[in-house]
């Protein structure tokens, strides 16, 4: 695979905290991905040194297959757009998305051809000669979107791009970004925190935690495989309502108790065994509860004793309290003295775990 971006066994401290702890990655040309994480987890340190802005302790940056450690920022061939709109107050719109072609000494032919070309691009042509003041926060965003564009870049990197502006706009800047990138096909990587963001946006997401990796791959794959039980618990709609609930291996003695949580996306419901992925591995439940949830209805399902959460489309024939059901568990992310585990329930293993 010959990627755009490659970090390898990057490491980064600040004195004694590990900011950045061995990340390897790599992103395929044309993707549009994801940082996401918790506070202090290294996202931005990551991209900082990806940018050039900050010096890696050891390991390597690739970009467009080239090592560029030793690369200045301004020779990366890297646009950065940041959370703050960072536009020249006393530049008018077209002055803005100028600005970093005069620094590379473009010609001024090219220049206003490619300016106009982005202001066309981000549907700002009746604001061309406005100064940022009389622009909303979306509107400023999108110029400092045309301004890292306008060089050209061969890599866009953008941090919390959306996070200084109201929800509503948000929204629809999101949207706008995701179609102005694929329309591009610009290889991009952004930093945010938040998941419905990552999702909505994201080709692929890499989820980070404490300095790490802890897993790279299309929204899909980080929601229904997660591979660590930080991603088990971090990712989720409904991180308050994962079930924690006590279960055994198939052949385990019944006083065998083990516990663990168990995420609503990691269960399959159905109201016929036949028609789960994997029939041979079905609990059974009864539903106690339905609760209307906007794109889903969230179901209780009593399982030998232990409710546990799960969701419903509203596609479906809908459940009514009383309904017996059947589910499928696909993960379990189990506690234990180490922390925590993934268990997975497969088709092929008669060794799957059952919740009692
Ligand atoms: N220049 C610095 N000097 C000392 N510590 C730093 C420096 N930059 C970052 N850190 C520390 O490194 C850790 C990771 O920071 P980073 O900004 O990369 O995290 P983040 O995941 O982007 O967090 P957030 O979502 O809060 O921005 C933080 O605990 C931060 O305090």
């Amino acid at each position: 695979m010959s990627y755009e971006v490659e970090c390898r066994e990057l490491v980064k401290s600040y004195g004694d905290f590990l900011a950045s702890n061995h990340i390897n990655f790599g992103i395929a040309p044309g993707r549009l991905v994801g940082i996401l994480g918790p506070s202090g987890s290294g996202k931005t340190t990551m991209l900082r040194m990806i940018a050039g802005l900050e010096t890696p302790d050891s390991g390597d940056i690739l970009i467009g297959r080239k090592r560029v450690n030793d690369v200045p920022p301004g020779e990366r061939g890297i646009g950065f757009v940041f959370q703050n709109y960072a536009l020249f107050k006393h530049m008018t719109v077209a002055e803005n998305i100028a600005f970093g072609m005069k620094l590379k000494n473009y010609d001024s032919k090219t220049i206003t051809s490619r300016v106009a070309d982005m202001i066309d691009l981000i549907g700002l042509s009746a604001q061309a000669n406005a100064y940022p003041m009389k622009l909303s926060g979306g509107q400023r965003q999108r110029v400092a979107f045309a301004r890292a564009l306008a060089p050209q870049p061969d890599l866009l990197l953008l941090d919390e791009p959306f996070a200084a502006i109201d929800a509503k706009v948000r929204k629809d800047l999101r949207q706008w970004l995701r179609q102005t990138i694929s329309q591009l096909g610009i290889t991009s990587i952004f930093v945010t925190h938040d998941q419905d963001e990552a999702v909505e946006v994201a080709d692929d997401i890499i989820v980070m935690n404490k300095g790490r990796v802890e897993q790279m791959g299309t929204p899909t794959d980080i929601y229904r495989n997660p591979k660590t039980p930080f991603v088990a618990q971090f990712i989720g709609e409904h991180a308050k309502v994962s079930n924690v609930a006590k279960f055994r291996g198939f052949h385990q003695e019944a006083h065998a108790n083990r516990e663990g949580i168990i995420r609503p996306e990691f269960i399959e419901l159905a109201k016929k065994q036949s028609e789960l992925s994997m029939p041979v591995s079905a609990d059974k439940g009864i539903v106690r509860g339905v609760y209307f949830r906007g794109r889903m209805l969230e179901v209780e399902i009593d399982v030998a004793g232990e409710l546990l959460r799960g969701t419903w489309s509203l596609d479906k024939d809908p459940l009514t309290v009383g309904d017996e059901v059947y589910l499928c568990i696909h993960y379990i992310c189990e506690f234990n003295d180490d922390g925590a585990t993934i268990l997975e329930n497969s088709a092929r293993s008669a060794d799957n775990y059952v919740i009692i």
